[in-house]
């Protein structure tokens, strides 16, 4: 095996920042990279990372670099924070400096465009044989930057990958839990995030605490469904990587999903709550995507449907709820109850006043 002499992390923006802060704060040196350079000289002389997460002091052992053939030399572990637009390219960009017994972790809660990948399916074809873990659940970065107490999950067939990720992230204030569904857990974060622009949007509509209860709800009902026919393991949904991530991103401002269906919410348009936000929400292309796949595989989708109608056509969201709500309805768990032996269907639209 190559020296294993440091960690590398892969992305410069928040989530990133704090993966890399935490594995150094335990005194072990970290590489760090981004593509700008005259950003990483300025994270090594301040000590911190001010346009993503200011007021973050970092530890002495992290070193930011736009070399990426020096970050990921002698790296035993790689953790991989880039957003999904820009995933496979960076990995193509990495490949000729990696080596099959590395361990390389996705951070990354989105799905490329057009192939419809998952980011462990793009390490899959581009690093054949890599070691390769997922790292999802309820993380906003600038809570772990404040070291609230927190957790997340290691998914990963690999069992010496799931005990050393424990290991490296494992501290006072957080916990790493496993899991063998790297599918489902990844699928979970990423799908999440559809959900979240729904409830920042409720938010800003002023709707109830019951409204937004039974919106999380359904979407939970909704996000294992699809994944379900996706081939994901329906329980993965019940653990943090599931409903945790799912409750987290649909009730904090501090999540840039959440903000952008609360700028929709109060009447920008789409261009303007995503260059408002200046990162990354990976919601809205994951909307997209799976709305078309939804289409394509014929997944009852109800909240993605009317999401998609809202956010991409402008339909009224007022209008796209009051369908919503006077639709067929339905079994509450499916798990319990299929869909398809629900005895009541309910009220039809024509009825409802
Ligand atoms: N911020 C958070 O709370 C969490 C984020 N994530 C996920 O982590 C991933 C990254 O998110 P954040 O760090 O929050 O995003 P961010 O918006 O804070 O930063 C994105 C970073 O990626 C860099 N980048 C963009 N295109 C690039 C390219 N072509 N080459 C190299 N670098 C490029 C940007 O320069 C920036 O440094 C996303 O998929 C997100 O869903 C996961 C858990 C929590
Ligand atoms: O994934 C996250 C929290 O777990 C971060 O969510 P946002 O990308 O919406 O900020």
């Amino acid at each position: 095996m190559s020296q294993s002499t440091h960690i590398a992390v892969l992305g410069g923006g928040s989530f990133g920042t704090v993966i890399a802060n935490m594995v150094a704060e335990k005194g072990l040196p970290v590489r760090f990279w981004m593509r700008d350079a005259a950003r990483a000289d300025q994270i090594n002389a301040e000590r911190c990372n001010p346009r993503y997460v200011p007021d973050y002091p970092l530890a002495e052992s992290l070193e930011a670099t736009a070399d990426l053939q020096y970050a990921l030399q002698g790296a035993e572990v790689v953790f991989i924070s880039i957003p999904s637009h820009a995933f496979r390219s960076v990995l193509r960009q990495a490949v000729e400096w990696l080596n099959p017994e590395q361990i390389l972790v996705s951070t990354t809660k989105g799905i490329e465009m057009e192939s419809f990948s998952l980011m462990s399916e793009i390490i899959t074809a581009e690093v054949p044989g890599a070691r390769i873990g997922v790292l999802s659940g309820p993380n906003l970065a600038k809570e772990i930057a404040k070291r609230q107490l927190t957790a997340t999950v290691i998914a990963s067939q690999d069992e010496a990958l799931r005990t050393r990720i424990q290991q490296l992230l494992h501290s006072p204030y957080f916990r790493v839990y496993a899991s063998t569904d790297t599918y489902g857990v990844e699928l979970g974060g990423t799908l999440k995030n559809i959900y979240a622009i729904a409830a920042g949007m409720s938010a800003a509509l002023g709707m109830g605490e019951n409204t937004k209860s039974m919106l999380m709800t359904r979407s939970l009902a909704e996000m294992s469904r699809f994944a379900v026919s996706m081939g994901a393991n329906p329980m993965t949904f019940l653990g943090l990587a599931g409903v945790g991530d799912l409750i987290v991103t649909c009730m904090s401002p501090l999540s840039r999903n959440y903000r952008v269906g609360y700028a929709l919410g109060e009447g920008k348009t789409l261009d303007e709550a995503v260059s408002a936000l200046g990162e990354v929400a990976e919601g809205v292309n994951t909307l997209r995507q799976v709305r078309d796949k939804a289409a394509e595989m014929d997944i009852y989708m109800p909240l993605v449907s009317g999401l998609y109608e809202v956010v991409f056509t402008g339909a009224p969201v007022s209008e796209v709820a009051r369908n919503m709500m006077v639709n067929v309805q339905s079994s509450d768990v499916e798990f319990v109850l299929p869909r398809h032996e629900c005895a009541v269907t309910g009220t039809q639209k024509t009825e409802v006043q």
